[in-house]
């Protein structure tokens, strides 16, 4: 069978534009991002850093931040929404400033865990007041700088406690070095040292040790990647109907740990042109049961177990606990959804055990989650009749998903004679 390939533009990266945000924004001078991510979470981190004292202008195809080396000053009140990279990575910015700063999010992010961030902040220097819950959003930060120094923080339940530790450091009076004894999501790390290179500061780590002396950020113009995880919807979408998709702009120099998935679905069967900038997926019509790890690449769980009933095996995920405490408990949103399908699954604290079958049309329960939409979307390539309770929560990430995967069908569906 030949297929058409047909080209898929994806938009920019979340996690590569949160993290150019902030470091343009601590660095003196004017930055610019080219074609960043405009989606519910990144405008929040805009907001949040304009909030700041750090103004961020947006327009259609590039983001103005106006940086400056001092932490933020006064007083300001962020509102992260559902934005886990916001209520992570700021805190410890407005930290290194001077003043009063108080957080925010929705109920679904206020749940979430954050601790280590605020722990981390309290032995620097700062004070931390909890309005609610102890250790969780809303909470005020008073501070008039941190110290700096060493410091040890668990990064088993997320990596985004870390990141925002990494990139404020060098705002600190004496730098930091970080002990990391566990990490959860490790390529994200990669990709903020890299990033922080990309605007002048070098971190020297061996895995664990992270030293980050302090030292000011320069200014740059910045090119943001597509969003690989984002892309995941659209490889799955491939392998499951035996069409062609590429994406430009990814390949083996990403940025971005998720571009694995790409080689789950080879392994699974799939052919896949992995180049350096770009991956093309092509459906063979075979895909084969897996037994999986996805730690480093748990954003793409979902999509994974929503096409799983397809392949001609049991597909086995393995430690992706963390995924229990993202948007939703991402593991028991799949199975309840699975089951809605008339599929066999099990779960466990830190897996899910996916059976072949044959779906049946169904109501899927987003949960206030845009990957658990967007990946039960690709099901009902093969399953007409599937719908969702919330098909707008993909504005998280994705605002356009839904009209951009019917224009691939469309092209598909062109190309294929139909
Ligand atoms: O640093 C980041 O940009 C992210 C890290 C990951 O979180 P965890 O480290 O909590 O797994 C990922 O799930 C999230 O979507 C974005
Ligand atoms: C877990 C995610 O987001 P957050 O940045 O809110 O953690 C996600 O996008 O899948």
């Amino acid at each position: 069978m030949t297929s058409i390939v047909v080209e898929v533009r994806i938009p920019g990266s979340k996690s590569v534009t949160a993290r150019a945000l902030f470091l343009s924004a601590t660095a003196a001078g004017t930055s610019e991002l080219l074609h960043p991510l405009r989606s519910d979470d990144t405008e929040a981190f805009a907001a949040g850093l304009t909030s700041l004292g750090y103004p961020v202008q947006l327009s259609e195809s590039s983001w103005t931040v106006t940086g400056s080396a001092a932490g933020p000053s006064g007083q300001a009140s962020v509102y992260c929404r559902d934005a886990g990279t916001a209520a992570r990575f700021l805190p410890t910015l407005a930290g290194c400033g001077s003043g009063r700063f108080r957080f925010d999010a929705s109920e679904q992010l206020r749940r979430r865990p954050i601790q280590p961030v605020t722990d981390a902040l309290r032995k620097l220097g700062a004070k931390v007041s909890f309005e609610g819950a102890e250790d969780h959003l809303p909470f005020t930060i008073d501070t008039s700088g941190l110290t700096g120094g060493s410091i040890e923080v668990d990064a088993e339940v997320s990596s985004q406690f870390l990141t925002g530790l990494l990139m404020s450091a060098p705002l600190m009076r004496d730098g930091l070095t970080i002990h990391v004894p566990r990490l959860v999501s490790a390529p994200y790390i990669e990709m903020t040292v890299r990033m922080m290179a990309s605007f002048g500061v070098r971190v020297e780590t061996d895995g664990t040790t992270f030293a980050v002396p302090a030292q000011p950020y320069s200014a740059q113009r910045y090119e943001v990647e597509p969003d690989a995880s984002t892309s995941s919807y659209f490889f799955a979408a491939a392998a499951l109907t035996g069409n062609s998709i590429t994406v430009s702009g990814l390949g083996s120099g990403s940025l971005q740990g998720d571009v694995e998935f790409a080689r789950i679905l080879q392994q699974m069967g799939a052919e896949v042109d992995f180049g350096e900038r770009h991956i093309t997926v092509t459906g063979t019509g075979q895909l084969h049961g897996i037994d999986v790890n996805m730690r480093d690449v748990s954003d793409t769980m979902p999509t994974l177990a929503a096409i799983a009933p397809f392949a001609d095996g049991p597909v086995r995920i393995s430690d992706v606990a963390n995924t229990r405490v993202k948007e939703c408990d991402r593991l028991e949103a799949c199975a309840v959804n699975l089951r809605r399908l008339g599929i066999q699954v099990s779960t466990g604290p830190d897996w899910i055990e996916v059976q072949p079958g044959t779906p049946e049309p169904a109501l899927m329960e987003c949960f206030h989650d845009h990957r658990i939409a967007m990946s039960f979307s690709i099901t009902g390539l093969r399953t007409p009749g599937i719908t969702l309770d919330d098909p707008d929560c993909v504005r998280k990430t994705f605002p356009e998903f839904h009209e951009v995967l019917a224009g691939v069908r469309q092209a598909w569906g062109s190309s294929n004679g139909a």
